[in-house]
């Protein structure tokens, strides 16, 4: 039988503000219970969201949601904060295509107060809304809530110093639980292990200082101290790299003790400057496997609770895991490979790389714009940096790509993973502008294999036989093993025939190769024997192939899980127009536009590059062919 919870009094936003006090704790932990049941089924974020059940909480018992203004950095925290504003029940469809989102959204919820995704960025907005505040004369508080790891980024600094000017209250809440996805790293990071093993908490600053009034002279010491700013004040102040800047510091607080983050939330609301709530989370807090393994519990697919273990069925080798193994490989027999990661050693496959040559792994925090320069560096040293990034991450070094190393034409590698539609984490995280803002660079070579085998062809071309900046980039999950008899050694700038065919051809990039070969066989249907080509290199185009295929056919067909615009498809379509080539062409790309969150089948579908679509939008063209002559 059900017993009656108290969960079930939280329907709507603000509802926790009626709970008993004394029900605190029960309520923490049926929230728990409710994100391990329903993350269980859908897959999401979940050991980042058993770590801040209380902190959230206390945020909305002391806050005035959404007068007030909360912001969660990367925002794969914010289950608690949707379960509080009255979101509960659309858990059953978070993170599908139609449902809720797993990060904040200004379209979701007017409780969500800027969108999020992208690692740093809560304090900038933070400090955007709390000047803006001051200008409208208007009077709410604004909290930005960052991680330990997401505190690794440039962003933060550059926030935390352009905050030290404000003259009214700012509260940022540092969650700090010692772990970015994988463990945390750097100097900060060190800072707040040292904060965390010394003070145990928040209470012991006042205790220190009543401890010194109670020694013989104590009165005048305590003064001395606070007169002379002397180092022993590193000793009672904690946070004295926050206090330095300007910046006040409160804790460090016990996170998972509801009613001591009340009082220190109430205390920090009264400060007039900006302040720096230090908060001491458990990733994972309250269950098991999640406690002991928060990175494989950080983002994960349906488990079973029991046991912790996956219910995904594995169905083959990722291409993170073929880059990973001939990375590996590669670096071996030549020692001036070095591997860089901005904090995702075990997305990318750098994690074995790591183990087997530590002396060239470098996880610099998640600083994607210094790993690009730190890439630069290397390669200007003599050496061969391999930068493995996600496509949506590396969004935000375009200038230190272009600037660092392809004005320099420096010898970086760039695996670019996550490129295309990533699925459920939605459009903060679909790797869809790659192909479009490297392409603008001078300098800059792009490759997109076909299948698995061509990943690591193409590592080995760009480390062993190429001297630049060079992108590989390939899509999340299988690895495609397919079309295995073509393994023509790759070429600089040459793409690959797979089937000479006439009147079309279809010219497909990376993994819309796949989607190309399902095409021609429904074109077969229609007496359609399309040519078939493997684009290879994304820039420079072939020119030569799209003159022959000009020379011989009526339709070119490109494919590409990016944007039209700046994409393979614009360039070749100019190409065959400055030339004055005798051919039409077809652009299959993604819109200019935003995609959501979603299985990715559906999303391709919706946006017309599913091999159905593509169909349909070549037979309309045949059509419009014949009509207009
Ligand atoms: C620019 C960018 N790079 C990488 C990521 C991937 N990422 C998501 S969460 C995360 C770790 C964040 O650690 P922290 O802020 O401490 O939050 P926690 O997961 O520990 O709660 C990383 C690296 C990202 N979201 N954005
Ligand atoms: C929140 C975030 O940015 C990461 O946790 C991301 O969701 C990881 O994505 P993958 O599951 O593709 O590694
Ligand atoms: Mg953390």
């Amino acid at each position: 039988m059900r017993v009656n919870m108290i969960l079930d009094k939280i329907n709507k936003p603000n509802d926790i503000k009626r709970i008993d006090p004394e029900e605190y704790e029960q309520l923490a932990q049926e929230i728990r219970q409710f994100l391990i049941d329903s993350i269980s089924k859908t897959g999401g974020h979940l050991a980042s969201n058993l770590g801040v059940v209380e902190l959230t909480m206390a945020l909305h018992i002391v806050f005035d949601l959404p007068t007030d203004k909360l912001i969660w950095d990367v925002g794969h925290q914010s289950y608690t904060h949707k379960i509080l504003t009255g979101r509960k029940n659309q858990f059953n469809k978070l993170r599908k295509y139609g449902g809720m989102s797993g990060f904040p959204k200004r379209n979701e919820s007017n409780y969500d107060a800027f969108d999020t995704g992208h690692s740093s960025t809560s304090i900038s907005a933070g400090l955007g809304y709390a000047s803006a505040r001051n200008i409208t004369g208007e009077d709410y508080h604004v909290i930005s809530v960052i991680g330990d790891g997401a505190l690794t980024g440039g962003m933060a600094y550059e926030a935390l110093n352009n905050a030290s000017s404000l003259k009214k209250n700012f509260i940022i809440v540092l969650n700090d639980n010692s772990m970015s996805i994988s463990e945390n790293v750097g100097g900060i990071s060190r800072i707040l292990d040292d904060v965390r093993s010394s003070y145990s908490y928040y209470d012991l600053k006042e205790d220190v200082k009543n401890t010194l009034h109670k020694l013989p002279n104590g009165d005048a010491l305590v003064e001395k101290i606070k007169k002379t700013k002397s180092n022993i004040k590193q000793f009672i102040v904690p946070g004295q790299i926050f206090e330095d800047m300007g910046i006040q510091y409160l804790g460090p607080v016990d996170g998972h003790n509801i009613h001591k983050l009340i009082k220190i939330f109430n205390i920090a609301k009264r400060v007039d400057s900006p302040v720096l709530v230090h908060v001491v989370t458990q990733k994972g807090h309250g269950y098991a496997p999640a406690e002991k393994n928060p990175s494989r519990f950080h983002g994960i697919g349906p488990f079973d609770i029991k046991t912790g273990k996956s219910l995904s069925v594995g169905k083959g080798e990722s291409y993170s895991a073929v880059f990973s193994r001939k990375i590996c490989d590669i670096a071996k027999n030549d020692r001036s490979v070095v591997a860089i990661t901005a904090a995702m050693p075990d997305g990318t496959g750098l994690d074995k790389f790591k183990k087997w040559f530590p002396d060239r792994f470098f996880d610099v925090g998640i600083a994607e714009e210094h790993a690009v320069t730190f890439s630069a560096g290397l390669a200007a040293g003599g050496m061969k940096p391999v930068f493995a990034v996600y496509s949506s991450f590396l969004q935000r070094a375009f200038d230190q790509i272009l600037h660092d190393v392809c004005m320099q034409q420096l010898h970086v590698v760039f695996a670019i993973d996550r490129a295309g539609l990533v699925g459920s984490d939605g459009e903060t995280h679909q790797g869809i502008f790659d192909l479009s803002f490297l392409s603008v660079i001078p300098n800059m070579t792009i490759i997109a294999p076909k299948n698995g085998w061509e990943l690591e062809n193409a590592l080995e071309f760009a480390l062993e036989h190429f001297y630049g900046p060079i992108a590989i980039r390939y899509p999340r999950g299988c690895a495609y093993t397919g079309l295995s008899e073509y393994a023509q050694p790759i070429e600089y700038g040459k793409s690959e025939l797979i089937h000479e065919g006439s009147h079309i051809c279809l010219m497909a990039v990376g993994n819309m190769m796949e989607t190309a070969l399902t095409t021609g066989e429904r074109l077969k249907e229609y007496n359609i024997d399309a040519t078939i080509v493997n684009a290879r290199f994304v820039k420079p185009i072939d020119e030569d192939m799209i003159c022959d295929i000009a020379d011989e056919h009526e339709l070119l067909v490109t494919l590409e899980e990016n944007v039209y615009t700046g994409g393979f498809g614009e360039a070749v379509s100019r190409y065959t127009q400055m030339n004055g080539l005798n051919i039409r062409t077809l652009g299959i790309a993604l819109p200019d536009d935003y995609i959501e969150h979603g299985n990715v089948d559906i999303l391709k579908h919706e946006a017309g590059i599913d091999a159905e679509a593509v169909f349909d939008r070549i037979m309309e063209t045949i059509a419009d062919m014949k009509n207009n002559g």
